[in-house]
C-alpha cells in the first residue's frame, strides 16, 4: 500500500460521470448508486467532507421518456434533464437516508458562478451545508442553462467546486481505469498515466477528444479540470467508479487510476474567481513590451501597451489579455469599460484624465487583478 498525501485531505469533491451512473444508457444503476452512497457514508463517519458532483440527469430522463438516442435540440435536452433530475435526486435521498445522511440538492449555472455576488453566495452556501453535515449533491441546472451560461460538462463543474470549497481532493469517477496515454477503447494497448502533474501538456495529447454517447466531457475536459481544480491547490483522481469500494481504498492510501498533482501555488480568492471564468467579455491585446512587464516584472497593464480591444465590457468585468500573436496570457479585472479602453489605449497614464475628462486608476488593470495564464 502507498501512501499518497492528496487522498488523506478532508474534503473532497466526487465527480460521478454519465458514463457511469447510467450503465451506458440503461437508466440510473441504482445497485452501484448504492454503493457509493455507502461508500461516502463511511468516509463521513471517518471525518471527511464530501460534495458529490453528479451527473445522469439527461440520461434518467431520457430512459424514463423511453427515448433511445440523446436529442440535439436544447430545449428536448432540457425537458429531459427536468424529469431526470427528479430521478436522480430522489436515489440519492434514498440512499443517503438509508445512511441516516442528509442529501442537499444543488444545481448550479456557469452564470450562478460568473456573478461574484453569487459566486460567493454559493461558496457561503456549500460551505453551511458541509458545516451541517448534509452531503450537497450538485448538478447543472440544465432546465435554464442556455449555451452561453453553460458549463457544458460536469468535469468543469467539478472542478469550479472543488475551487469553491477549497477541496483538498477531486474524485473524477468514470468508466475507464483512469488517463491512459490513447483512447482505450480504440487502443488495447493503451497505458495507464498512473501519476502527473496537473499543468502538464502533454496530458492533453494523450486525452482524445472523443465522447460517450450520454456524456458531453470525455477525457479532455477531465484533463482540463484537474488544471482547474490546481488553482486552488486540489489534487485530482481519476478512476474507475466500477472498481469495489474505490473511494475507501484512495483514502486508505490505496494507488488507483491517475494522481495528478497540482504544482504551482495556489491563487488567492478572487484570482481563482478570475481565473475560473468560462466566457470572457472581451479581449484586450497587448504589444511585446505590455507582455514582458506582466509576464516577467509582475507589473499593472497599463493603457499603453494596448493595441486593440475586442469585445463589449463594463468596468469591473473579467477580460482575456492577449499577446501579439493573439495567445492568451493573462486575464484579469479591468477598470475602463471598452468604449473608454479603445479611446485610452497607446496613451501614457497622465492622459487619461484629459481624454476621458476623469481619471478612476492609472492601470487599465492592476496585478492585484490579474491572473497569468
Ligand atoms: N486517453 C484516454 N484515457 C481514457 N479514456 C479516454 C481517453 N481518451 C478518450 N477517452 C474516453 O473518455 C471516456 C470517458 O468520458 P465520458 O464518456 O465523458 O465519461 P463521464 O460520463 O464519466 O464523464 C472513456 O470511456 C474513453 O472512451
Ligand atoms: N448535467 C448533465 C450532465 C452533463 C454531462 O454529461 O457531464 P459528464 O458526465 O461529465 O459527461 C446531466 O445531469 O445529464
Amino acid at each position: 500500500m502507498n501512501k499518497r498525501e492528496p487522498t488523506q485531505g478532508r474534503r473532497w469533491v466526487v465527480k460521478i460521470g454519465s458514463s457511469l451512473l447510467t450503465a451506458d444508457g440503461r437508466g440510473l444503476d441504482h445497485t452501484a448508486l448504492a454503493g457509493w452512497a455507502g461508500q461516502i457514508a463511511r468516509l463521513r463517519a471517518a471525518g471527511k467532507q464530501i460534495v458529490l458532483v453528479s451527473s445522469g440527469a439527461v440520461a434518467e430522463g431520457m430512459n424514463r421518456l423511453g427515448w433511445k438516442t440523446r436529442p440535439s435540440a436544447l430545449h428536448q435536452l432540457q425537458a429531459a434533464a427536468a424529469v431526470g433530475q427528479m430521478g436522480l435526486i430522489q436515489a440519492y435521498q434514498d440512499e443517503f437516508a438509508r445512511q441516516e445522511l442528509l442529501a442537499a440538492q444543488v444545481l448550479l449555472t456557469h452564470d450562478d458562478l460568473a456573478d461574484r455576488h453569487r459566486y460567493l453566495n454559493a461558496r457561503s452556501t456549500l460551505r453551511a451545508l458541509l458545516e451541517l453535515d448534509a452531503i450537497p449533491v450538485v448538478n447543472e441546472n440544465d432546465t435554464v442553462a442556455s449555451d452561453e451560461i453553460r458549463f457544458g460538462d460536469n468535469d468543469t463543474l467539478g472542478a469550479l467546486v472543488a475551487n469553491l470549497v477549497e477541496a483538498d481532493l477531486l474524485v473524477i469517477l468514470t468508466d475507464q481505469s483512469g488517463l491512459f496515454d490513447r483512447d482505450p477503447r480504440q487502443h488495447a494497448d493503451a497505458v495507464l498515466i498512473a501519476e502527473g502533474q496537473a499543468s502538464d501538456v502533454r496530458l492533453q495529447g494523450y486525452a482524445a477528444s472523443g465522447v460517450g454517447a450520454l456524456g458531453r466531457g470525455g477525457m479532455a475536459t477531465k484533463v482540463a479540470a484537474a488544471r482547474r481544480a490546481a488553482r486552488s491547490g486540489a489534487a485530482t483522481v481519476i478512476c474507475a467508479g466500477r472498481e469495489p469500494d474505490c473511494l475507501l481504498r484512495l483514502a486508505e492510501g490505496e494507488r488507483l487510476g491517475t494522481l495528478l498533482r497540482p504544482d504551482r501555488e495556489p491563487l488567492v480568492a478572487r484570482k481563482q474567481w478570475i481565473a475560473s471564468q468560462l466566457k470572457l467579455r472581451g479581449e484586450i491585446w497587448v504589444d511585446a513590451g505590455a507582455e514582458h512587464a506582466l509576464h516577467t516584472s509582475g507589473r499593472s497593464l497599463l493603457p499603453v501597451g494596448v493595441t486593440e480591444v475586442r469585445g463589449e465590457f463594463a468596468r469591473g468585468e473579467v477580460v482575456s489579455v492577449r499577446n501579439p500573436e493573439g495567445r492568451e496570457i493573462a486575464r484579469g479585472l479591468v477598470n475602463y469599460a471598452a468604449e473608454e479602453t479603445r479611446r485610452i489605449m497607446r496613451l501614457p497614464s497622465e492622459s487619461i484624465e484629459r481624454v476621458l475628462g476623469y481619471v478612476d486608476e492609472p492601470e487599465l488593470i492592476h496585478r492585484d487583478n490579474l491572473v497569468l495564464i
